[in-house]
Order: structure tokens, then sequence, then C-alpha cells
């Protein structure tokens, strides 16, 4: 049997004041072996304005980073709808992803690679002209010109992640997804990164969409925040507008509170099950 590449669809004209990300009733099912199977994200709904950095919150296993994935296309939704700089991403992904990038602690480079072969690998495959100097320019501006010749495999976590951020930066993409981007960072350069990407914001108007468990970071960065769990957005947004509507004086607080369903209004649920997972019966 041959197989015939996919014909490329035509993709139709987007409007170029669209959201940056738009998401209509996002769903993923992930069927268990006796069954069931676990919902990780319960038609979710949310924008994010171009120029915006909105945080998604939410404790272990609320469903940041799959939604994260349906928002790249590496995971496909159950159903609902993802548009990325208004083109629908389950038609026209290849249109945009040139546009995009990310970075997990999730996904590790090569590790045999040298950090400098990593980057220039990428590079290529962003099909970036001038991969070499743009390498180079990541490695100073992200401090990396120390670890460029050593196996990706060999570096500290938190070393590892300030590649991975200079992997998602190459192609300086206007919509960058971050999950967890200063996780496992000392507090120093943690504060150094999130200097970086207020910069990056101020200079190229990048959309961001930040997973993150510090609510001292999400505070710094995020105009808007999105707040999950058990697969849901229990409560949304802008930090001072959550901090004043739950009449707590830090975010940190405010999650506690959602998180522990100690409070009755903003959304959150006293009655749902243990944080984590909501097992629905087999379709
Ligand atoms: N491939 C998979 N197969 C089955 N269940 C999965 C899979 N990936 C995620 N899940 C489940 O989906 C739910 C959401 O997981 P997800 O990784 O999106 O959460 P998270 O908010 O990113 O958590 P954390 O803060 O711990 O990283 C969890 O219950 C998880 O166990």
């Amino acid at each position: 049997m041959t197989h015939r590449p996919p014909i490329a669809q035509p993709v139709p004209p987007t409007d170029p004041h669209s959201d940056a990300i738009r998401v209509d009733a996002l769903t993923k099912r992930f069927p268990t072996p006796g069954g069931g199977a676990v919902t990780a994200v319960d038609a979710v709904s949310f924008r994010v304005a171009r120029g915006g950095v909105t945080g998604l919150l939410g404790g272990n296993g609320a469903g940041k980073t799959t939604t994260i994935s349906m928002l790249l296309g590496v995971l496909l939704p159950t159903s609902g709808r993802v548009e990325i700089l208004g083109v629908d991403m389950a038609r026209h992904r290849h249109a945009v992803l040139a546009r995009m990038n990310f970075s997990s602690p999730y996904v590790e480079l090569p590790h045999r690679l040298t950090v400098q072969e990593n980057l220039t690998v990428y590079g290529h495959l962003y099909g970036l002209t001038c991969v070499k100097k743009r390498v180079q320019e990541l490695a100073e501006q992200l401090d990396l010109a120390r670890f460029l010749n050593r196996p990706s495999g060999g570096l500290s976590a938190g070393q590892k992640t300030r590649v991975a951020l200079a992997k998602a930066l190459l192609n300086e993409p206007e919509v960058l997804l971050l999950d967890e981007p200063t996780a496992s960072l000392d507090p120093d350069t943690a504060d150094w990164i999130r200097r970086y990407l207020e910069e990056y914001r101020a200079r190229t108007g990048a959309t961001i969409l930040l997973a993150s468990h510090n609510m001292l970071e999400v505070e710094r960065l995020c105009d808007d925040v999105l707040v999950m769990r058990q697969g849901r957005i229990v409560d949304h947004g802008a930090p001072l507008d959550l901090l004043a509507r739950y009449g707590r004086a830090t975010l940190e607080e405010v999650f506690l509170d959602i998180a522990r369903a100690r409070v009755d209004g903003g959304g959150a649920d006293k009655n749902e099950m243990a944080q984590g997972e909501t097992v629905d019966a087999a379709e």
C-alpha cells in the first residue's frame, strides 16, 4: 500500500484582531484499564487576548498540562475547539505552529546531543535562516554559554529548564505556552527568568499562557488568571480582582481557598470529590 502525503488544506483568511488563544468546551478523556475514563479536562472555555499573559493555576492533576498539550496540538481533544491566532488547530495546525512554541519540564531534549546541537537541530526544524546567530544570541541572553558544549542529559534540572526556555524562544514565538517555567530554579535564577519574560513580552508583544505553582510568579507576570480544579475552570479574573473578591492579601491564600473549597463564592464547589480525577463511565 502506498502512503500519499496528506493534501494541505488551504488556510482561510484569519482575523488579525482575533484573540491569540480561544478555547471552546475543550474536553479530554483518557481511557482507563477498567473500561472507564479519566476526564482530565472537562468542557473548558477561555480566551487570551493578543499580548496578554494568563496564568493557569491548579493543584496537582487539575488538568493544566493536558490543556497546554491540546493547545499545542500534541494531544487530540476528545471534543471542543482550539484556535490559536485565529487558526483552527484541528484543521490548520501547520499554519500556526511556526508562530508558537512551548517549554515544559516534562519534555526532555535528546540527552546525548550537546546543548548547542539540540538548539541547532530545533532551529533548523523551525526553519530559522540564521540558526547559529540565534543560538549564540539566546546563549548570551539566558547565560548558557558555559553549557553549550555539554550533553543535555548531564545538566542539572535548573540548567535543563533554562535550555528548554531557550529552545522555546528560538523562533521568537508570538504565542508562548509555558508549563512551570521556573520549576527547579533557584530564587535568583527564577527572578532573572521572570524579568526576561517580562522584557520579552514588552519587546515582542507576545501572548503567554503560563502554568505555575508559584503564586508570586503569577501575581508578578499575569494580567489574568484561570484557576482549574478537577479539569474545570472554577474561577478566573485579574489577580487584584481575585484578591478583592476572596478578601485575601495574596494569591496563595486565594489558591488555598479554592483548592480546599473553603469559600462559598467564586465558583469553588465544596462537594466535589478529592483533588485529582473525575472518573466517568466509559462511553
Ligand atoms: N496519558 C494519560 N493517561 C491517563 N490519565 C492521564 C494522562 N495524562 C494525564 N492524565 C490524568 O489527567 C489528569 C490531569 O493531569 P495533568 O497532567 O493535566 O494535571 P496538571 O494540572 O498538569 O498537574 P501537575 O500540577 O501535577 O503537573 C490527572 O488526573 C492525570 O492523572
